[in-house]
């Protein structure tokens, strides 16, 4: 097998760092770059934490770096912000795409799965990359069909800049897929403080859980006459997600257009 040559951004990140070291502990990644927001003309190995060994230049622009490199894969770690623009980006100069960036609006989603098509390139967005999450969400789906009461509460650590989570939005989805939207609690129960019930997603609620010690967390809790069930999922460490992260890298050679979620390419 050839080697995947990959561009990474958002190295000094907890994600980049991560990833940086599953590149270099896989025998047919190759990092050719890497893109933060400074560090323009650097080497990756000079970065706080990343490995002695990678011998790779560091650009501070997506465009610049795409203009300069030649790559197989572009794996984004940055912001809900920079990943659309780097997807896109990507994308147009053809590309593969490989997205843990979460935050993308269903207009976002309709637009790259567009360019994705005109380009015939792949690429794909993944709102968790642990395998255990995507088991949560497709038992989520199954049980949904038998207690369609369902509230989701997901929980991370302070850092994080959207809300609710990805994984919460493709969970909501997954389930309304095959559930009909559904007006749960008391037909007449009222907020007196806003935002007690939480979000709502054609029906489900949604609760977001914001603080330092955690880091991605969710519960699904399905109430039924005299019983709840409640599926729950922890990542405790970054870790957790590189797996999912070398199982998308792999499968994006051989895609054409927009996956999104790693449900779609695990056997
Ligand atoms: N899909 C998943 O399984 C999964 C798991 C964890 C985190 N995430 C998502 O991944 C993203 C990164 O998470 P994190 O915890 O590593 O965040 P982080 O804040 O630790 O890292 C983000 C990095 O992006 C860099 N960055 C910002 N702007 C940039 C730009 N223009 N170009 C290049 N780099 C830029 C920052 O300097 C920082 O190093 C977030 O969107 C988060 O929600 C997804
Ligand atoms: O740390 C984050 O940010 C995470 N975001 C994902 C989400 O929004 O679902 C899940 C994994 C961690």
């Amino acid at each position: 097998m050839n080697n995947i040559r990959i561009i990474l951004a958002g190295p000094r990140g907890k994600m980049g760092q991560e990833a940086l070291k599953m590149i270099e502990e896989t025998p047919h990644f190759e990092l050719v770059a890497a893109v933060d927001s400074k560090n323009d003309g650097l080497q990756v190995k000079d970065l706080s934490g990343a490995p002695q060994s990678m011998e790779a230049p560091v650009y501070d622009d997506m465009e610049n770096c795409l203009a300069s490199i030649e790559a197989d894969v572009v794996v984004d770690l940055t912001r809900p912000d920079i990943g659309k623009i780097h997807l896109e980006l990507a994308l147009k100069h053809g590309l593969r795409t490989v997205i843990g960036t979460t935050g993308f609006s269903n207009e976002d989603l309709e637009r790259l799965k567009a360019l994705a098509e005109e380009k015939q390139t792949g690429a794909i967005i993944a709102p968790n990359f642990a395998i255990g999450a995507i088991l949560m969400m497709k038992f989520s789906q199954m049980a949904a069909k038998y207690l369609p009461d369902i509230e989701i509460i997901e929980k991370h650590h302070d850092q994080k800049l959207d809300a609710p989570s990805g994984t919460a939005l493709k969970t909501a989805q997954l389930i309304t897929e095959v559930r009909e939207e559904k007006k749960q609690g008391h037909p007449d129960e009222r907020e007196d403080l806003k935002g007690a019930r939480g979000a709502e997603l054609e029906g489900i609620r949604i609760h977001s859980v914001r603080l330092p010690g955690l880091v991605a967390h969710q519960e699904v809790i399905f109430g039924g006459e005299g019983q709840v069930l409640t599926i729950r999922h922890d990542s405790m460490n970054r870790t957790s997600f590189m797996p999912g992260v070398r199982l998308a890298v792999e499968s994006v050679m051989n895609i054409e257009g927009l996956v999104y979620g790693l449900e779609n390419i695990m056997e």
